[in-house]
């Protein structure tokens, strides 16, 4: 998902001074899309098309749809990782993102990208680059995160030590073998119970449990609702379901 953030132009301060996040936010971690747009291009159609959607603290959303439908873009904007011109607004615990600069928003939200980087070094240094915790901490987080071997568990131990209240997990298709994504989500669910977790979701596996779920088609949020009743309606959700059309 976030393999184009080199390309991406700095499009806003890192931080701005006059304008920064208490130490605590987001303490609670409900997010407010309100009428939110946005394009990647003038002479392109709206990736997000009129976005109004309300996730409450510590909900568990899963977000599918065909290929293109904007799942990633959704997430994206979350961390302004889009570019200028997006119209609305998108709060988190009830202030709007872009009054902050991005240097003191992205790291106060988690990733788990599908792209995960494996920096060389030690475990140390690629859990802790800041040296922020002890060795037992990290240890703890490797022990509970690593079995896989797996680089996206790199992330999720980074993500362990640092408890956030708002998590996006960008789920693998390629890298990651089912088992290990299983695990994946075991932890996620264990480790961040008081977190609201986004899934951009590939399997049906991943979303059957979640507490809502988030259909996308063409920019626009087509269908929202826990994953059994939007089964039982027999609407977007259903049918992509039946064909296990989930984006690539
Ligand atoms: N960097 C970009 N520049 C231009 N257009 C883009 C860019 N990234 C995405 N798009 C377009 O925006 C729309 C939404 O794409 P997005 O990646 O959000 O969809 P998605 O649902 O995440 O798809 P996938 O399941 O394939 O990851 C698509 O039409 C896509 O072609």
């Amino acid at each position: 998902m976030f393999k184009n953030i080199v390309n991406i132009k700095p499009e806003a301060p890192y931080i701005i001074h006059d304008n920064r996040p208490s130490a605590e936010w987001p303490a609670s971690g409900k997010i407010e899309f309100r009428n939110f747009s946005m394009k990647y291009r003038e002479d392109l159609p709206k990736a997000l098309d009129n976005i109004n959607l309300t996730i409450n603290c510590g909900e568990r959303i899963g977000i599918v749809g065909r290929t293109g439908a904007g799942k990633s873009s959704l997430a994206k904007a979350l961390f302004r990782l889009v570019p200028d011109g997006t119209t609305g607004s998108i709060l988190v615990d009830g202030q709007d993102i872009s009054k902050f600069g991005v240097g003191d928003l992205r790291p106060r939200l988690g990733i788990i990208p599908q792209e995960s980087t494996m920096f060389s070094g030690s475990y140390k240094i690629n859990l802790d680059p800041l040296k922020e915790f002890s060795i037992e901490d990290i240890w703890s987080a490797l022990l509970n995160g690593f079995s896989g071997g797996q680089a996206q568990l790199f992330s999720l131990c980074r993500l362990l030590l640092r408890k956030r209240r708002i998590i996006v997990l960008d789920e693998a298709t390629a890298e990651v073998d089912l088992e290990t994504d299983k695990e994946i989500h075991r932890l996620i669910r264990d480790e961040f119970s008081n977190s609201t977790i986004l899934t951009i979701a590939h399997r049906l596996e991943t979303v059957m449990d979640s507490d809502r779920i988030i259909v996308m088609d063409k920019g626009q949020i087509v269908e929202v609702g826990p994953p059994q009743e939007l089964i039982k309606q027999g609407g977007h959700f259903s049918k992509l379901v039946e064909a296990n059309d989930f984006g690539q």
